[in-house]
C-alpha cells in the first residue's frame, strides 16, 4: 500500500508517493506556476528500472486540473508507479489554515471540510485550493483515507504575548482573532533537521521559509515561540504577491479616501502586492536576473525584501535571547544565493558571518554557509513538507485508528 501526499501551495502543487513503511518516495512531482501561461509539470520516478524525470510544458489553469494531471501520471502505462489507484490507502493533505479548532492531524470528514471552508476568508489563496485537492482526491482515490495536516499546528505553542493583538478582548474570544502562524509543517521539519545536525536539542533557531509565501519562526528547543505571519498568511515578510506587514491605516485611507471596497483591498494585498508590485514579477528567478542587469526596481525590491527579514532576525534574536543558527529554506531560501547574502550582510552584531563562496555553491542537502568566526551557524536546510506529512500519516496508522488499519 502507498501514501500519497498533496501539498497545494498558492502557486503550485507538490506531491510525493511513499510506500507505506518507507521515507523513500517512489515518485515525486511539482506542478508550478499554476494559472500562468508558463506553467510546468515535473514528474520524477525513482523506480530501480525506470528512473526518469518527465517535464511537461502545458498550461495548468487551476489546482483541480493540476490534481487530475498528477493522478494520471501515477498510473500512465509507460511510466506507471502503481497499477491501480486502489493501491493508495492514504492521501495526506497539507492544509494551511486550521484555525483554533483543527490543531491536530485529522481524518477528513464532511465536518472537517466544512471547518476548512469556513476558514476561506482567513486563507483566501490556500484553503479553497486544498478543498479542491481533497474533493478531487476523494473522487480519484475513493477507497483511500484522506488525512489533513495543518500549517497552523506547530505555532500552537506561541505564548499569549506573541499570539494576541492589542485590540479589545472580545475579538479574540468571539471571533478567534489572533496570530495563528503558517508554514508550520516546514518550520518544524527544518528546525528538527537543524537541531539533529547541530546535536543540540535546546538550540535557539530562526527558521526562514522563503517560497512564494514567506515567513519566519523563532524556535527554542523545538518549540515555536514567535512567527511572522498572523491571523492570515498576509502579515510579516514581503512575498511574491503579498505585501506583508503594512500600517493598517493604509487600508483605512484607501477605503475612506479612494473608495476601495473590502474585496478590492483583499485582492490588492494578496495578489497585486509584494515583489510583483515592486518589479512586475513574482518569481525570484526573474527578479534576480533583473537585479544582475542593474534594474533599479529589482534592486529596490531585493533591498526591501531582505531588509524586512533582517529586522525579524533582530527581533527574534531578542525573543530567543541568543541565536545558534539561521535556517534558510523553501524555493528562494534554498536556491537564491543573492537573497541569503543580502540578509546576512552587516549582521556581525548578531554573530552572523556568511561565507560568500560557500553561499554560491549549488549543493543538495543540508549545507553550512557560515564563515569562520560566525558564532551563529548559517544553514540551508531543504524543506520536505510531504515527508513530514507522510510521517504524521504513518503515525496515525501505527496508532491504529480504525479507519486506517487497511491502509
Ligand atoms: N533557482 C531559484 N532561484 C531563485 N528563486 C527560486 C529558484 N527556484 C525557485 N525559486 C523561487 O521559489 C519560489 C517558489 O517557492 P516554493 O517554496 O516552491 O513556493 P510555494 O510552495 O509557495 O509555491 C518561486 O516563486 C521562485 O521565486
Ligand atoms: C502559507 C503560505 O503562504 O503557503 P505557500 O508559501 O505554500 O503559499
Ligand atoms: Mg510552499
Amino acid at each position: 500500500m502507498y501514501i500519497l501526499i498533496i501539498n497545494s501551495g498558492s502557486s503550485s502543487i507538490k506531491y510525493q508517493l511513499f510506500p507505506r513503511d518507507s521515507d523513500q518516495p517512489v515518485c515525486s512531482g511539482l506542478v508550478e506556476r499554476i494559472g500562468q501561461d508558463n506553467s510546468q509539470v515535473t514528474h520524477e520516478i525513482f523506480r530501480a528500472d525506470v528512473a526518469q524525470t518527465l517535464k511537461l510544458d502545458q498550461r495548468v489553469k487551476d489546482h483541480e486540473t493540476g490534481m487530475q494531471l498528477l493522478a494520471g501520471l501515477l498510473t500512465r502505462k509507460d511510466i506507471a508507479v502503481i497499477a491501480d489507484p486502489a493501491q493508495i490507502g492514504t492521501v495526506g493533505h497539507r492544509v494551511v489554515h486550521g484555525g483554533e479548532t483543527l490543531t491536530e492531524p485529522t481524518i477528513i470528514t464532511a465536518d472537517v471540510k466544512a471547518k476548512i471552508k469556513a476558514l476561506y476568508p482567513l486563507a483566501p489563496l490556500h484553503n479553497p485550493g486544498h478543498i479542491k485537492g481533497i474533493e478531487v482526491a476523494e473522487k480519484l482515490f475513493p477507497t483511500a483515507t484522506q488525512i489533513a495536516v495543518f500549517d497552523t499546528a506547530f505555532h500552537q505553542t506561541l505564548p499569549e504575548k506573541a499570539f494576541r493583538y492589542a485590540i479589545p478582548d472580545k475579538f479574540y474570544r468571539e471571533d478567534g482573532i489572533r496570530v495563528y502562524g503558517f508554514h508550520g509543517i516546514s518550520h518544524q521539519y527544518v528546525a528538527g533537521a537543524a537541531m539533529t545536525w547541530l546535536k543540540n536539542p535546546v538550540a535557539k533557531l530562526i527558521t526562514i521559509h522563503l517560497g512564494n509565501g514567506c515567513s519566519m519562526a523563532a524556535v527554542s528547543g523545538g518549540r515555536c515561540i514567535d512567527t511572522s505571519m498572523g491571523l492570515t498568511p498576509l502579515d510579516g515578510l514581503v512575498m511574491g504577491t503579498r505585501s506583508g506587514a503594512i500600517d493598517p491605516s493604509v487600508l483605512l485611507y484607501l477605503q475612506q479616501q479612494k473608495g476601495y471596497t473590502a474585496e478590492q483591498l483583499t485582492k490588492l494585498l494578496n495578489k497585486q502586492s509584494g515583489m510583483l508590485a515592486l518589479t512586475g514579477h513574482n518569481d525570484m528567478r526573474d527578479i534576480s536576473r533583473l537585479y544582475h542587469e542593474n534594474d533599479p526596481a529589482a534592486k529596490l525590491a531585493y533591498e526591501l525584501y531582505t531588509y524586512r527579514i533582517k529586522k525579524f532576525i533582530g527581533a527574534y534574536t531578542a525573543a530567543l535571547n541568543g541565536l545558534d543558527a539561521l535556517v534558510f529554506t523553501a524555493g528562494v531560501g534554498e536556491n537564491d544565493a543573492l537573497a541569503r547574502e543580502l540578509v546576512c550582510r552587516d549582521m556581525e552584531v548578531f554573530g552572523i558571518h556568511i561565507d560568500i563562496a560557500k553561499n554560491q555553491l549549488r549543493e543538495k542537502g543540508l549545507r553550512d554557509l557560515s564563515a569562520g568566526g560566525s558564532s551563529a551557524r548559517v544553514l540551508v536546510v531543504p524543506t520536505n513538507e510531504e515527508l513530514a506529512i507522510a510521517r504524521v500519516c504513518r503515525t496515525l496508522v501505527a496508532e491504529g485508528h480504525p479507519n486506517l488499519e487497511s491502509s
